[in-house]
């Protein structure tokens, strides 16, 4: 990418400054990585703490992919239960809840307020993720509610924000969670620390960190030898 931006600066170098392209640079690197990972910090707790869930994810995979060989991107389509719990991980814990502000362009009306123009705006899909109005049981972990895919449940889903501005990193996001989660599962068994659930607290920080940095044990699964 920073090779397309340098040959863009040739046929635009007034646009292509250097700063433009460290700052676009800096600005995906920052956007693109916490997300991801506080993402699959959230999604191994809830897993840890959902050991139903998690059998039923690892039999998805050994099933679609098996022992013999690493989980490759073109799997991902196939494991819908596996998109189910990356789901239902961003709705309860959605790693921008604030998105980025926005601001209105115009005097309107948003939820009964008048909204003159240029007020800054923050969507809260922490909150809409579990309102009880949309949501059937909202605090409870259940990826079986994604089951209808597109034309179930996931269209109220909003981790990445909605219309003009919405994250240009969704499909990338998607593809790094799903396959970085899939290749723990499928090489690993994993276990909680001790009988006490994992805490589920949430810390401060844009990116919605947990409050405790997440302990698990895992063992080595047949496939970790056969691939190392
Ligand atoms: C789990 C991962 C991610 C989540 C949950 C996430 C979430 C979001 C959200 C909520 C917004 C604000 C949308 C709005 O205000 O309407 C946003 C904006 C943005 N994201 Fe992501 N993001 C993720 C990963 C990425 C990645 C991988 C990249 C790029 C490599 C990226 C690049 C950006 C950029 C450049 C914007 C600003 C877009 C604009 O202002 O027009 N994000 N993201």
């Amino acid at each position: 990418m920073i090779d397309h931006l340098l040959s863009l600066q040739k046929s635009e170098p007034e646009y292509y400054t250097d700063q433009i392209i460290k700052g676009v640079t800096m600005n995906l690197v920052f956007a693109g990585t916490d997300t991801a990972a506080v993402t699959m910090e959230w999604a191994m707790s809830l897993l840890l703490n959902h050991p139903d869930v998690l059998k039923k994810a690892k039999v998805e995979l050994d099933t679609c992919v098996g022992q013999e060989r690493l989980l490759e991107e073109a799997d991902l389509p196939k494991l819908h239960y596996l998109q189910n719990i990356i789901s239902e991980t961003f709705r309860l814990c959605p790693p921008a809840p604030l998105w980025l502000p926005h601001m209105s362009s115009e005097n309107c009306q948003l939820g009964g307020f008048d909204i003159p123009r240029d007020t800054m705006l923050l969507v809260n899909s922490w909150t809409l993720h579990r309102d009880p109005k949309l949501w059937d049981d909202p605090t409870s972990f259940k990826p079986e509610r994604f089951e209808g895919g597109e034309r179930g449940e996931t269209y109220k889903l909003l981790p990445f924000g909605t219309g003009r501005r919405a994250c240009p990193g969704s499909g990338l996001a998607n593809k790094v969670v799903g396959l970085t989660l899939g290749s723990l599962i499928q090489c690993y068994e994993w276990e909680r620390i001790s009988e006490k659930k994992v805490d589920m607290m949430e810390g401060k920080g844009l990116t919605m960190p947990k409050m405790e940095p997440l302990e698990a044990m895992c063992r080595a699964c047949e496939i970790v030898k056969k691939v190392l």
